[in-house]
């Protein structure tokens, strides 16, 4: 990159349209006849239910995916993007839901490498000065000198916007950019990018669930369903109603279920002084001790990376415990698979195609793990049927309403919110009496929020005793009969939700207690 291109308003938002793009995998025609314009300069919001072909459009966008059909514009002149590194140079750039940062690296360092003419042997006091005069044609403000890994998730959002920045990248992709940060963090980048908009410096392409981020900042909406374009317009025109009108159709959307009891008296699981330590071997938690009773909900609230992650793994037997015991019902608990039958304990979490599924296999391979060595999906022991296997399957897949080709699709190839309600339907469609989830709607459109919530409030009227992990605080607010604060991989908070409120919890989570 020269030196030139970083003057202020040296560089300018650009236009992209898609005309016809259409994306047929095998079967499945992902996306049909999209033609979305975007104009330089515009926030430009796309919604859509999990499933409706966003990702395959953006993908597109990218050249990670080459269109069945269809053709694309930028600056009104047609261009062929056979990969990212065409977009890129088009000055196309996609900012992701995950960092894409390395952590050991300062901010400076992180940028610099990012360049594709990093030469071999860096002359920092040159590129810090460039550095300086690029952050000045920007509103961001990062700490360039500190590792990545000292930096705090809205920090850490705005560095990959940033880079794209000074990647010369000025129509950038915005893949629910927002999941990780807290509400402040939240509005100040959106804030940020909106007015760079209005400045003509940055074009902004945003997959969004939230409504609220679509009518605060984006000036124009497109709504895809089923891979076609169902609506747009200016967002000032439309109301939320017909925004997700046309994003599901006339669908009934579940209510939360309603608390049908107290929670019981009757101690369920009991977490007693537990420790453990992170990948390299420092405390990640200290003396968790927790009782959750039947029928309650118990509700971790915190800023991401405060241990939550190690506890729900030493809870799932993936982390091993260090010191401290686990009861279930007063009796002692190892979290193993014949335990977590025995026991009957569940649980699902955020980026199941990572952690709970077998990307490759099946929907109904991946939907029978709890059951594959029981009747009738195994008659005899290490013998698979796939008969009752496919059965249990279709009967998962139209409860829960998992789109999905077949049984047999790879369950790689479902969009992000069809593999966490695959797991849902795994997790949920037994006995259970003790479920632990973290981060269970992350990711999914707003009608399957509300469908998981109310599975969720299900199993709880039904007697379960849920520990439920939430970066989302809206989430604990909505779903938790008692409330406890993680920080720095203690519990510093802990109350019955009737008797704090958010900004008590807020302040906790915050670090004052
Ligand atoms: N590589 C692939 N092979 C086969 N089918 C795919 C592939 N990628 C996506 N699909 C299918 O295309 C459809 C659109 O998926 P896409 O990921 O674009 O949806 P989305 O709107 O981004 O959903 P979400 O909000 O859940 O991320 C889905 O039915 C999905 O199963």
């Amino acid at each position: 990159m020269s030196l030139a291109r970083t003057r202020p308003g040296a560089t300018r938002a650009i236009g992209v349209e898609t005309v016809g793009m259409t994306k047929i995998f095998g079967g499945l025609t992902a996306l049909d006849d999209v033609s979305i314009r975007v104009a330089s300069g515009s926030f430009h919001a796309l919604l859509g239910e999990n499933g409706a072909g966003k990702s395959t459009l953006v993908k597109c966008m990218m050249g990670f995916y080459q269109p069945t059909r269809g053709e694309m514009l930028v600056n009104d002149v047609q261009v062929d993007v056979p990969n990212p590194r065409a977009a890129t140079a088009l000055g196309i750039g996609m900012v992701y839901q995950h960092f894409t940062l390395v952590p050991s690296l300062t901010a400076a360092e992180n940028l610099v490498i990012a360049r594709v003419d990093t030469p071999a042997v860096i002359d920092w006091g040159k590129e810090r000065t460039a550095l300086n005069a690029f952050l000045e044609t920007t509103p961001f403000r990062v700490p360039l000198d500190v590792p990545v890994s000292g930096l705090s998730a809205g920090e850490k959002q705005k560095l990959e916007i940033l880079k794209q920045l000074y990647l010369d990248q000025r129509f950038l992709i915005l893949d629910e950019p927002t999941s990780v940060l807290t509400p402040d963090e939240a509005d100040e980048m959106l804030g940020l990018l909106h007015g760079m908009t209005k400045a003509g410096d940055l074009t902004i392409l945003m997959i969004t669930h939230k409504f609220r981020e679509v009518t605060a900042y984006a000036d124009d909406v497109t709504v895809l369903r089923r891979g076609r374009v169902v609506g747009s317009g200016r967002v000032e025109d439309l109301s939320i109603a017909e925004m997700s009108r046309m994003m599901i159709g006339e669908t009934d959307i579940r209510e939360s279920a309603a608390r049908t009891a107290q929670p019981e008296k009757k101690l369920k699981l009991e977490l007693a002084g537990l420790f453990a330590d992170d990948d390299e071997e420092l405390p990640a938690i200290e003396a968790i001790s927790l009782k959750i009773h039947a029928g309650e909900i118990l509700g971790i609230a915190g800023v991401s990376g405060n241990g939550q992650s190690e506890l729900i793994e030493v809870l799932s037997g993936q982390r091993l415990l260090k010191d401290g015991r686990i009861f279930i019902d007063t009796r002692p608990y190892e979290p193993e698979r014949r335990q977590m039958d025995r026991f009957k304990v569940f649980g699902f979490s955020e980026e199941p195609l990572r952690n709970v599924a077998v990307p490759r296999m099946s929907v109904a391979e991946n939907m029978a793990f709890r059951t594959f060595d029981k009747s009738p999906i195994s008659p005899f022991r290490g013998w698979l049927s796939p008969v009752p296997m496919r059965k249990k399957a279709r009967g998962l897949i139209d409860a829960y309403r998992v789109k999905t080709p077949s049984t047999e699709e790879p369950i790689e190839n479902l969009s992000g919110g069809n593999v966490q309600r695959a797991i849902l339907a795994r997790e949920l469609s037994g006995d259970v009496d003790v479920l632990i989830v973290a981060n269970p709607c992350f990711g999914l459109d707003f009608a399957s929020v509300a469908e998981i919530r109310a599975q969720i409030i299900d199993q709880r009227n039904k007697g379960a005793a849920i520990l439920l992990v939430s970066e989302d605080l809206d989430e604990i607010l909505e779903l938790a009969d008692t409330v406890a604060v993680m920080s720095e991989g203690r519990i510093t908070y802990q109350s019955p939700m009737a008797r704090t409120d958010r900004a008590t919890i807020g302040h906790a989570m915050a670090g004052h207690h």
